[in-house]
């Protein structure tokens, strides 16, 4: 019988697997929607404004493009005009301190445990980039970004495209069976799966995520890295 050593790289997604699903639609998103319409008016001469808008009419034609990033908001579609604006939304919010980013409570330590026994860490999430350090960078634990190495988001592609996870290891050079990826959503986990990569599905109580059949299940952080062999883990 082969045992598979543990994983060297953890991936992970946000919302769902290290942020409630709860603070995402209930505090982030709403403070977005309030807040583009002035954004884009105040700031329309900013490259990243300017950017946005031009993607925006791009794959919109003929729609105003407030009103197709509203639409996009209605679907919560994960596109990257939509996504840039809303981070650059919640980089305000974060400044003037109207928003402090929740993390579900197992989070933190198990991250730390797994970065101090050198599990290189990185996130894959549909949020932009910069909104991905705005997140980390301002939970009530503090500043937990130089826990992760990597920050990929729809700039390699969709989460639920295979072709996506190729592109990360080709651009890390990490080897496919050296990295698990941990996300809330099955056809994430499949994508990955796909491309090589081993996946954990983080089921959250408190967020109703359904599980799936195909991929092993955790609760927790610490139920994942029982299940793979990684520190700080806890039985479920
Ligand atoms: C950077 S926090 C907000 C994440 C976000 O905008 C989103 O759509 C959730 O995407 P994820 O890939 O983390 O599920
Ligand atoms: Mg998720």
């Amino acid at each position: 019988m082969s045992v598979s050593a543990a994983p060297r790289v953890v991936l992970l997604d946000i919302e769902g697997t290290t942020a409630p699903v709860s603070f995402v639609h209930t505090v982030l998103f709403p403070y977005a929607r309030t807040h583009l319409p002035r954004l884009i008016a105040e700031r329309k001469n900013d490259p990243v404004v300017k950017d946005a808008l031009a993607e925006t009419e791009r794959l919109a034609p003929g729609v105003p493009p407030l009103e197709q990033l509203e639409r996009w908001m209605d679907e919560d579609a994960k596109v990257a005009p939509l996504k840039a604006l809303q981070g650059m939304a919640w980089a305000e919010g974060y400044k003037r301190g109207e928003l402090v980013a929740r993390l579900y409570p197992d989070v933190v330590p198990a991250l730390e445990a797994w970065s101090r026994a050198g599990i290189e860490l990185a996130v894959y999430s549909s949020g932009s980039e910069p909104a991905q350090k705005l997140i980390y960078g301002h939970t009530e634990q503090g500043d937990v970004t130089p826990l992760f190495s990597r920050f990929f988001d729809l700039r390699v592609g969709g989460k639920k495209e295979a072709e996506s996870y190729r592109a990360i290891l080709w651009e890390t050079g990490w080897q496919d069976e050296d990295v698990l990826f941990l996300s809330d959503v099955t056809a994430e986990l499949e994508a990955a799966a796909e491309a090589g990569l081993r996946v954990c599905q983080i089921v959250r109580p408190e967020d109703g995520t359904v599980a799936g059949e195909k991929f092993p299940t955790a609760a927790t952080l610490p139920e994942a890295a029982a299940l793979f062999g990684l520190p700080g883990a806890e039985r479920a």
